[in-house]
């Protein structure tokens, strides 16, 4: 409940006029069957034989008050659903911002399956709550109360044997609803695990099949897929034993209303029209019970969703923001990593004590086997998650003194799995980078070597597939490449990005970025030692530390990994 006013707060305004509208439509419907008992008992037998006008005149009444009272419910329904659209939209964009600035690490422990079913199920479930609840948070209550008021106007004694039965209604809705909150949270991380097999198998389909992994993975799925509708089901069937419980327990009471009535009625304490009316105002309130009942479940799905986007919208901010501007002191170290170590998962390190500097224009390799911890140095670089020990300096201030924005526009990281969109190649290298024009989107794919583009009959302009299944996987680096290197970075960071490069390719890449971006810092991530041989220093890392460190000549005499490297890669002719 405290999210959907949270959310509905904002348009109080409107939704004032709408809930009295509502209520006023909703009273309507308490006056007609008061009008029809005085119909049948008053204006019936009182008519007298060719002059039926009373009857008329009391059903245009009828006529008029049910128009009024369809127009507000109409008006009052559409406003509600256009301020749900609105307090939807505002939150999906709020829980929006806030994914944007989580950490690394913080998207690790949400796990992307659940922050995309948080973003789409979750706030659909508070939308249809949120009309739900102004559909019928007001409506029902009102006929609720007024129709419990009306009937004690017909017939109090009446009005008690109904009242006597309600708490037992309340009971039960209470009891089941109680129930229902943890059920509807258990349903979401169930099917956050059920998006998270789906998500793994549609994009490793290939590899799957390949390893005729398929078996496993369909076992997999039918589990995920058998625990999400167990849930599912638990939570409906308990949720779905209301109505029929309330149906029994409210025709019980129909029917001792009634039993009371004929006597009532035998004794002359009520008239016949006076029953009608008390059946009608019998119906309004079980329907209103029913409504009741259904704005309880709504409330219980809205407060389990609500609940998973409040853990999003209340994440710390992991990754604090710097407050100072990038100076520019070519005499200090462009990049110096100073005694760092960091752990992702705060057990064990995953890289060690790594200290190194290399100054503007320089070239930086590194080199060494996979999980040695190369990637990590350049995530701490970004500032996607934050050292556990020692520091970061950039032109000698501390990383995490500067603004993260900043700091991040002046690298152009080039990451293997980065993604293609599906928008025209001339998009994917502009990036909606408003400052980047043509002249540099072209230039950039020269120097990345990215030429085929004009072989293609659109050239700039021909579409990508998703993930850019047209490409080869060459010319999807390229791309990368060029994009990039288009945004001008003052740190480039191929990382690893020339495998799928041919050797010739990945030479001229090499030569063409030393030529036109001498200024720029590279950090070069390689498998290959052709590819990294003329940097000014290259790492060589295993199991997160650095264990040589030189230029090319150097690592040949001093360390035996980079001379086995070297022997088994390039020959002993090149040595
Ligand atoms: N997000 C993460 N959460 C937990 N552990 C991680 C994460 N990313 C990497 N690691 C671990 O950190 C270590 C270093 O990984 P890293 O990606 O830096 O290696 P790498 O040298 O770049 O490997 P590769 O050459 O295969 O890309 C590995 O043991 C890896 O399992």
């Amino acid at each position: 409940m405290k999210k959907i006013i949270e959310l509905l707060k904002p348009f109080w305004r409107t939704l004032t006029v709408s809930l009295t509208l509502k209520m006023l439509g909703s009273m309507t419907d308490l006056f007609l069957p008061f009008l029809i008992a005085y119909m049948i008992d008053d204006v019936i037998p009182n008519t007298l034989i060719g002059n039926v006008w009373p009857i008329y005149e009391v059903g245009i009444y009828m006529l008029l008050i049910a128009l009024a009272g369809w127009l507000m419910n109409v008006y009052a329904n559409r406003t509600a659903e256009r301020i749900s659209a609105e307090a939807i939209r505002g939150l999906r964009h709020q829980v929006f911002e806030k994914i944007e600035s989580l950490s690394s690490a913080q998207i690790d422990q949400f796990t992307r399956p659940s922050l995309i079913s948080r973003m789409t199920t979750d706030t659909y479930n508070l939308y249809n709550s949120t009309g739900g609840v102004q559909r019928l948070g007001v409506r029902a209550p009102v006929l609720l109360i007024g129709g419990i008021f009306m009937s004690f106007l017909v017939d109090p004694v009446l009005t008690l044997v109904m009242i006597a039965t309600l708490p037992f209604i309340g009971l039960v809705v209470y009891t089941i609803s109680k129930k229902g909150i943890p059920l509807y949270k258990e349903i979401q991380t169930r099917v956050d695990r059920l998006v998270r097999t789906v998500r793994e198998f549609i994009t490793g389909a290939r590899v799957i099949k390949a390893l005729s992994m398929s078996e496993h993975e369909k076992a997999r799925f039918d589990e995920d897929n058998k625990n999400a509708i167990k849930g599912e089901l638990k939570a409906h069937i308990t949720m779905a034993t209301i109505n029929p419980l309330m149906n029994t327990i409210v025709n019980l009471g129909l029917v001792l209303v009634l039993v009371f009535g004929a006597f009532r009625l035998n004794e002359g304490h009520v008239q016949k029209g006076d029953i009608t009316a008390f059946v009608t105002y019998f119906t309004i309130i079980l329907n209103a019970m029913m409504s009741i009942t259904r704005v309880f479940v709504m409330l219980s799905r809205a407060q389990a969703s609500g609940a998973r986007i409040d853990e999003i919208l209340n994440a710390p901010t992991d990754i604090k923001d710097g407050t100072l501007e990038i100076v520019k002191d070519t005499e200090k170290p462009h990049i110096a990593f100073d005694h760092v170590s960091f752990s992702y998962n705060k057990q064990k390190y995953n890289i060690e004590d790594i200290s190194f500097e290399i100054y503007e224009g320089q070239t930086l390799g590194i080199i060494g086997s996979t999980g040695s911890g190369k990637t990590t140095l350049v995530n701490l670089l970004m500032r996607f998650y934050d050292t556990t020990e020692g520091q970061i300096r950039y032109y000698g201030t501390p990383i995490q003194d500067l603004k993260v924005k900043d700091l991040r526009s002046k690298i152009g990281l080039v990451l293997q799995q980065d993604l293609i969109f599906s928008e025209s190649i001339y998009q994917n290298i502009q990036f909606n980078r408003n400052q980047i024009e043509k002249y540099d989107v072209e230039m950039a794919t020269k120097i990345a070597q990215a030429e085929f583009i004009y072989e293609r009959e659109d050239a700039y302009e021909a579409m990508m597939a998703t993930r850019g299944m047209n490409l080869s996987g060459g010319q999807k680096q390229r791309i990368l490449i060029a994009r990039a290197i288009a945004g001008k970075p003052d740190i480039l960071i191929p990382d690893d990005a020339s495998s799928a490069l041919d050797y010739q390719t990945d030479m001229k890449l090499r030569k063409k970025l030393n030529e036109t971006m001498a200024h720029t810092t590279k950090i070069i991530i390689a498998q290959r030692i052709s590819s990294l041989k003329e940097a000014d220093l290259i790492l060589v890392m295993d199991e997160g530390r650095i264990i040589a460190k030189g230029t090319h000549e150097e690592l040949l005499k001093t360390s035996d990994t980079y001379q086995l490297l070297a022997k088994h890669q390039m020959g002993g002719a090149t040595l």
